[in-house]
C-alpha cells in the first residue's frame, strides 16, 4: 500500500520568531490592546504559519473532494445517489454554492471525483478524475474500502494540496460532496469519540425524525461490524468514505506545505478529528470556518478543542461554511498590516 508522506511524516512547526513580532506588533495599534478580539489571535496565527511579518489569505484554492456511498442501501439520506455526479457537472457549470462563494472570492476552484454511481461527463473544466471505485463499500454490512484504496484517496488528496502549493496558496479550503456521507461521517465520529449514534446522528439533507432514528441504527450495525478498533486508518477504511479519506489527506497536505488550512462543516471537520489522530500536531495550522447545524458537529469541534468563527445555521458542506469565512480572515490580516502605531499616529498610549 502507497501512502503519502504527510501521513507519517511530521509536519513543519510554525514560525515562533514571527509569531511573537505579530503580537508585539498588535499591542502597539491605535486600539486598546486585544479590543480586536479573535481577529488579532487570527493575524498573530497566520504570521507564524506563513512565517512573515505581513499576513496574507489573498490567493485561496478550494478542492471539493466528491464520492458516492454505499450505505445509500440502507435509505440513509433524503436525496437519490444521482446527485453527487450531478452536483460534480454543476461545480463545473459554477452553478453551485461554492462556485458562487469561489468566483466572489476570487479563488480558484477544483473538484477531485473520487468515483460516483452516476456518469460524469468528460472534459468538465476543474474536475480532476481520480475515480478509486464508483462507490465505497455498504459500511453497515462490510468495511466501506480497503486500506490500500484509503491511501489512495489520502494521494489524491495530497495532489490537491500540491497543486495549491503550486499555485501559491495561502490559505487551502477543502470542501464535500457525497450523498449519505453524514452517516459515514457519524459513524467515523461515533467510533473516534466513543460516542453513541444517538447522540450524534441528524438530518443531513433533510431527514424527518424517524429517518434520524433509522440513521442511528444503521450506524450502530457498523460499529457493531467494525468492532474497537479506534486507528485512524482502521476507522477510515471500515466507516470512512472516499471523499472524507481524501480530505484528510488534503489538509495533512496543506499544512505540510505550510498552507493553513480553512476547515468547513461537519464532514470536513470529521476529516480533520481523523487527520489530527493521526498527526496531533496539525491543530496547529487549522482555523474553522463555522458550526454546522448537524447536531453532531459541536461534539466533534469540542474534541478538537476549536470554536468555529460563524454560527449561520448553514448545513450544505461543499466549503460553503468555510467560504464565508474567508472575508475575517482577510479582514484580519488588513487590520494587522494597515493600522497605525500609537507612535506613528501621535495618539497616547495608556497611561
Ligand atoms: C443538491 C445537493 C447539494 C449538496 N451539496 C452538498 N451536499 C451535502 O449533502 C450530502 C450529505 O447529506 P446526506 O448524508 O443526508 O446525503 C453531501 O453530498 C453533502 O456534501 C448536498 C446535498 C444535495 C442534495
Ligand atoms: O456541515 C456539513 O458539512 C454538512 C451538513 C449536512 C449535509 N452535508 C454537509
Amino acid at each position: 500500500m502507497t501512502l503519502p508522506d504527510c501521513w507519517t511524516r511530521p509536519l513543519p512547526r510554525t514560525d515562533e520568531h514571527c509569531r511573537e513580532q505579530a503580537r508585539q506588533r498588535q499591542s502597539v495599534l491605535t486600539k486598546p490592546p486585544g479590543s480586536l478580539g479573535t481577529l488579532e489571535q487570527i493575524a498573530i496565527t497566520l504570521s507564524g504559519q506563513q512565517a512573515t511579518a505581513t499576513p496574507a489569505v489573498d490567493r485561496v484554492h478550494i478542492a471539493v473532494f466528491a464520492g458516492d456511498h454505499g450505505v445509500c442501501a440502507e435509505g440513509i439520506s433524503a436525496f437519490p445517489q444521482a446527485v453527487t455526479a450531478q452536483m460534480i457537472a454543476n461545480f463545473a457549470h459554477g452553478g453551485a454554492a461554492i462556485s458562487v462563494m469561489a468566483r466572489h472570492l476570487g479563488a480558484s476552484l477544483e473538484v477531485v471525483n473520487l468515483g460516483t454511481v452516476g456518469e460524469v461527463p468528460d472534459g468538465l473544466s476543474g474536475v480532476v478524475d481520480a475515480t478509486i471505485r464508483p462507490q465505497t463499500g455498504n459500511l453497515a454490512q462490510e468495511p466501506a474500502m480497503t486500506e490500500s484504496e484509503v491511501g489512495a484517496a489520502l494521494t489524491a488528496g495530497d495532489h490537491a494540496a500540491q497543486r495549491a502549493a503550486e499555485a501559491g496558496a495561502q490559505l487551502f479550503i477543502a470542501g464535500d460532496m457525497g450523498i449519505g456521507n453524514t452517516t459515514a461521517a457519524t459513524a467515523l465520529a461515533c467510533c473516534l469519540l466513543g460516542q453513541n449514534p444517538d447522540a450524534l446522528s441528524g438530518p443531513g439533507t433533510g431527514l424527518d425524525a424517524r429517518g434520524v432514528c433509522h440513521k442511528a441504527e444503521v450506524i450502530k450495525r457498523a460499529l457493531g461490524r467494525h468492532g474497537e478498533d479506534q486507528s485512524p486508518m482502521g476507522a477510515l477504511a471500515s466507516l470512512g468514505g472516499l471523499e472524507i479519506a481524501a480530505i484528510a489527506g488534503a489538509i495533512l497536505g496543506a499544512a505540510g506545505r505550510r498552507i493553513p488550512v480553512l476547515i468547513d462543516g461537519y464532514i470536513v471537520s470529521v476529516a480533520a478529528l481523523v487527520a489530527v489522530r493521526q498527526q496531533p500536531e496539525l491543530g496547529q495550522w487549522l482555523y474553522f470556518g463555522h458550526q454546522s447545524a448537524e447536531p453532531g458537529h459541536r461534539r466533534v469541534l469540542d474534541a478538537l478543542a476549536s470554536s468555529p468563527l460563524l454560527s449561520l445555521g448553514m448545513r450544505l458542506g461543499e466549503g460553503s461554511g468555510a467560504a464565508v469565512a474567508v472575508p475575517l480572515l482577510r479582514s484580519a490580516c488588513a487590520l494587522h498590516n494597515g493600522m497605525a502605531s500609537f507612535a506613528d499616529a501621535g495618539v497616547s498610549d495608556r497611561s
